[in-house]
Parts: structure tokens; C-alpha cells; sequence
């Protein structure tokens, strides 16, 4: 097989909690990974020189610091790849809305080149090279919906029962960086003790960011008519959760004109991980 395609899934935190905050910078937390049947799509071409080329829905970001880019370039680097390939993206998913396309993007190229250029690297290889393109991009790589620990590559992989999401993406953007930098920002919940399915669980960022931006206390106060709101990540998307696919695409239905959004089903096991294992 020298030419597929791959799906680049939505995760949602289904609750964050920060624990503390390391020296250097980053932030030990406490969170709930699952996958999104819903995603950028990506199309990977080998070639036979050791070019990484970048195309589709990419203008905004500079090739080099494309995270489908970044990602191809250190795994050649680590296997000393002589092939390169043609990377085409289809860009479905909000750009910092806490759904972690640019993470996923990653990871799917990680899994992809592996399999095309043959580096025969193990997943926990690639969730370690990973890792220096992102917090997130681990657990897209080790494929299962998972309890995260650490900085979020520390993974405990979970069973969740499938359910119906109405993701709303508020048109403010929000840095991650800008978060996890502020003063305000709550860092002490202490460590879950015992099963957190027994528990009811928020996300830390969520105060913090719907004072920064009204745009997301207002999506948050809007999905409340449908169900408990919750803010993916450090935002700014929001989602309500459902039994049934009737229910999510009624709120999908209803939003404010001038608001975006999807529907989509969580899956246990990553739908790239899914694709790739149907490829001989
Ligand atoms: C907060 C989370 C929760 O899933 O999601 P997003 O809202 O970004 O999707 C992630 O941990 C984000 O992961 P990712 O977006 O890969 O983070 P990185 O690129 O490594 O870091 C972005 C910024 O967030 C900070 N950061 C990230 C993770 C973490 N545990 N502590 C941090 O303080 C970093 O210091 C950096 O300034
Ligand atoms: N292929 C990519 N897709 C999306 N974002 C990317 C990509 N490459 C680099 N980035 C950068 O990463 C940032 C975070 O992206 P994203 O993962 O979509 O957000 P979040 O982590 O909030 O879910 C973007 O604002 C963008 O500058």
C-alpha cells in the first residue's frame, strides 16, 4: 500500500482537573480522554525522496510549524527514513477548541508514516516521540479512551459507554498557553480518590475561561436548556452529552443561526487506530 487515508478524531475531556503546576511549567492534571467518530481527514503518499510536503486546508500555519509537518520530519529523523510522502489535509475540526485537531493530526501522521515508511515502531515509541510535539498527542497515538495522568501521557485506558455528542464552538479563540499561564487559573484539586465514575466531575479551566471570554459562559448557559454543559479542554468548544443521535442533532438543530457546531458518537477505540488496522 503505498497511498491512504486517515481520520484525525475530535477528543473531548470529559473532566480535567489540575492538580499542580511543575517547574517547569507545565501542569499535572487529572483527565477523561474519549474519541469522536468526526475528524480531519488525511491523505498520506509515499514518495521515493525524502520530501515531506504539506498541502489542502493549511494556510494559515507556516509549514514549519504544521504539527502534521513537525511530525513527519522527527519521525524520519528517528528512523533514518530515506522515503518521504505527500500529506494532503482536509481541515474539519475547530483550530484551538480544546478538541485537539492539531494533536490528532499529529499522531495519525506518526501512525501513518510508520506504517508506510515501515519503521516497525512500537506505539509506546511513538506516543514518546509524540509526547515533544504535545501533551495531548499520546493519547491519540495509544488509540483507547483513557484516564490521563502526568501531563496527560501518563494513560490508563478505560471502557465508556458510547454516547451522542452536540459539540458548539464559540467564535473565540483561546490559547492554551494563555490559560495555563494565568494567574487565576485553579491548580490545586487535590488527587481523585477512589472510582471517579462514582464522582461528579468538572473541568478547572471552565471558570477561568467563561470569565475571559462571555462567548463561552454564553454557549454554556444556552446548552444548559438541553442538558449538564461541560467546556472541552481549555476551550473555548462546549458539549452536552446524549443516549441517542435524535437528541444531539435536536440541539444542533436549534442553535443561534450564527453559531457553529457538530454532532458526533464517542468511540472506545480511536477510528484512526480502526482505519489503520483495516490496511495490509
Ligand atoms: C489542555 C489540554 C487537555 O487535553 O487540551 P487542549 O485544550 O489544548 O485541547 C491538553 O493538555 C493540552 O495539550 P497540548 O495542546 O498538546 O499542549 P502543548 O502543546 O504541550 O502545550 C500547550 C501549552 O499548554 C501548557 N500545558 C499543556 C499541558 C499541560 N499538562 N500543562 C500545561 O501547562 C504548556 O505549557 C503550553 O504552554
Ligand atoms: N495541523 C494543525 N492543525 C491544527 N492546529 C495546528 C496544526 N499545526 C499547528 N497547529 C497549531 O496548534 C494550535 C492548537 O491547535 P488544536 O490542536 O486545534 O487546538 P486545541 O489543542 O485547543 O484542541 C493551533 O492554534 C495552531 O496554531
Amino acid at each position: 500500500m503505498t497511498s491512504f487515508s486517515l481520520l484525525a478524531p475530535a477528543k473531548l475531556n470529559l473532566f480535567l482537573h489540575i492538580n499542580g503546576r511543575r517547574e517547569d511549567g507545565y501542569h499535572e492534571l487529572e483527565t477523561l480522554f474519549t474519541f469522536l467518530n468526526y475528524g480531519d481527514q488525511l491523505t498520506f503518499t509515499l514518495t521515493e525522496t525524502t520530501e515531506i510536503e504539506v498541502t489542502g486546508d493549511t494556510t494559515d500555519i507556516p509549514l514549519k510549524d504544521n504539527l502534521i509537518y513537525k511530525a513527519a520530519v522527527l519521525l524520519q529523523k528517528h528512523s533514518n527514513s530515506v522515503f518521504g510522502a505527500k500529506i494532503n489535509l482536509t481541515k474539519i475540526l475547530p483550530m484551538g477548541g480544546g478538541v485537539g485537531g492539531g494533536s490528532s493530526d499529529a499522531a495519525s501522521t506518526l501512525l501513518a508514516l510508520n506504517k508506510l515508511w515501515q519503521c516497525q515502531l512500537s506505539l509506546v515509541e511513538l506516543a514518546e516521540l509524540g509526547v515533544q510535539l504535545g501533551a495531548d498527542v499520546p493519547v491519540f497515538i495509544n488509540g483507547k479512551s483513557a484516564l490521563a495522568q502526568g501531563i496527560g501521557e501518563k494513560l490508563v485506558n478505560v471502557e465508556l459507554p458510547s454516547k451522542w455528542y452536540c459539540v458548539v464552538h464559540p467564535s473565540e479563540h483561546i490559547s492554551t498557553a494563555k490559560i495555563f499561564t494565568h494567574p487565576d487559573l485553579k491548580r490545586d484539586t487535590p488527587k481523585l480518590k477512589g472510582h471517579w465514575q462514582q464522582q461528579t466531575l468538572g473541568n478547572d479551566c471552565e471558570p477561568l475561561v467563561k470569565k475571559l471570554c462571555p462567548e463561552v459562559e454564553k454557549t454554556l448557559q444556552w446548552l444548559l436548556k438541553y442538558a449538564p454543559s461541560k467546556m472541552t479542554g481549555t476551550g473555548s468548544c462546549c458539549f452536552v452529552e446524549f443516549a441517542t443521535q435524535k437528541e444531539a442533532q435536536h440541539v444542533l438543530e436549534n442553535l443561534p443561526h450564527n453559531w457553529d457546531g457538530f454532532i458526533a458518537s464517542s468511540v472506545n477505540i480511536s477510528p484512526a487506530h480502526t482505519q489503520l488496522d483495516a490496511i495490509h
